[in-house]
């Protein structure tokens, strides 16, 4: 078996399931963290586990530039290079080359871009693509696709969908199957109900062991995104995991949950935590605001990570004025544990049919703001 789904519960459109791959298995709903360049910033390997994540995201785009896929095969793969022994996600590199790279040029046959680091010339294609992410030892491939910018013509929008297809189905003939590695298509198709369902027809008569909602969070803003998803995830294979790419904020995971979705990655709170903003249930507190100078207080009463339990308000706070490096690790370890909480809280509340109640609950407490 490749990578395996089991579906354990439902509650309306929301699923609690487990994913299972060669190193170890998944508990959905589910957040990534972010370990672009082979590390989640700021976080010793141990420390992210500490959080309750149990799968990592890598990026193609990166680490062949740096420090290249074969070095990468030649140490052992990523879960040795950057010691972490469970489960890896990687992304394709097609998104990262349109927002990262320079002179970018796409045809039938894939991408060429110029690095974002020393100018030089590279390419990827759906072969080379999937061939660096099995260099790298990832458990869940992505097919090598274009996310269609927004906001976009439906004609444009259609052309780049239909692209990402083909593509897609040459992801899978080079995908080199294995136990306990998976390979998921992307949906595309921007806001476009019947583009779509186009996508998802073309996907799943490829087969995939799991499917992505690409396109979106790409400025959309969150009232477009849920109502692509509403759309989008119902006519998804049930029996497959569905991983909403790039999203988001915890108000976006509640929804995206409440809406099918099962797999989620974020740059949010790693980035956010090294910029003094911390999510709790009652919002986002910005650490550097002159209020929290002489608070004593914790960050968050209700957070069990190291952040609230052994510091105030007071040391985060001077500690970002001062730029020492603690702040950043202490807030993204905080940002980090506080995302995991959310999904665990979902993870419970699917099970015990108490999803709608859970979400509300939520919502309040959100808008309740820190005080
Ligand atoms: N918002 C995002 C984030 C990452 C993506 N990665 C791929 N491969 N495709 C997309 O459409 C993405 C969208
Ligand atoms: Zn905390």
């Amino acid at each position: 078996m490749t990578v395996g789904y089991e579906l354990i519960s439902k509650d309306g459109a929301a699923r609690r399931g487990r994913l299972t791959t060669a190193h170890g298995t998944i508990e959905t709903p589910a957040f990534m963290p972010v370990g672009t360049a082979a590390t989640v910033k700021c976080m010793l390997p141990d420390s992210v586990k500490a959080t309750g994540a149990e799968i990592l995201l890598g990026n193609t785009y990166h680490l062949m530039l740096r420090p290249g896929a074969e070095r990468v095969e030649k140490l052992g793969g990523l879960h040795r290079f950057m010691n972490w022994s469970g489960p890896i996600l990687t992304d394709s590199g097609g998104f990262q080359v349109m927002s990262l790279s320079k002179l970018r040029k796409i045809s039938e046959q894939g991408v060429t871009f110029q690095s974002h680091v020393d100018g030089k010339s590279h390419e990827l294609t759906p072969e080379s693509s999937m061939k660096i992410q099995h260099q790298l030892d990832s458990n869940i491939t992505m097919c090598f696709d274009e996310c269609t910018p927004f906001p976009v013509e439906k004609k444009d929008a259609a052309e780049s969908m239909r692209l990402s297809m083909r593509w897609a189905q040459r992801s899978r003939d080079a995908f080199v199957d294995r136990d306990g590695y998976g390979l998921f298509g992307i949906v595309q198709g921007s806001v476009f109900e019947d583009l779509r369902h186009e996508s998802i027809e073309a996907l799943t008569k490829i087969g995939f062991d799991g499917y992505a909602v690409g396109g979106l969070a790409v400025g959309e803003g969150q009232e477009a995104m849920f109502s692509t998803l509403d759309f989008t995830t119902p006519s998804m294979p049930e029996d497959k995991p569905r991983y909403l790419m790039g999203v988001g904020k915890p108000d976006d995971l509640v929804g995206a949950v409440e809406r099918g979705i099962d797999m989620f990655d974020c740059v949010l709170p790693t980035r956010c935590g090294r910029t003094g903003q911390a999510f709790t249930r009652r919002g986002t507190v910005n650490i550097r605001n002159a209020r929290h100078a002489e608070d004593p207080r914790p960050l968050d009463p209700g957070c069990a990570c190291p952040c609230c339990r052994d510091y105030s308000r007071a040391y985060l706070h001077h500690l970002f004025k001062t730029g020492e490096v603690l702040g950043l690790m202490l807030l993204t370890w905080h940002n980090l544990a506080y995302f995991q909480e959310v999904m665990a809280g979902l993870r419970s509340a699917i099970e015990g049919g108490r999803l709608k109640e859970h979400a509300a609950a939520f919502r309040t407490e959100q808008a309740l703001g820190d005080i």
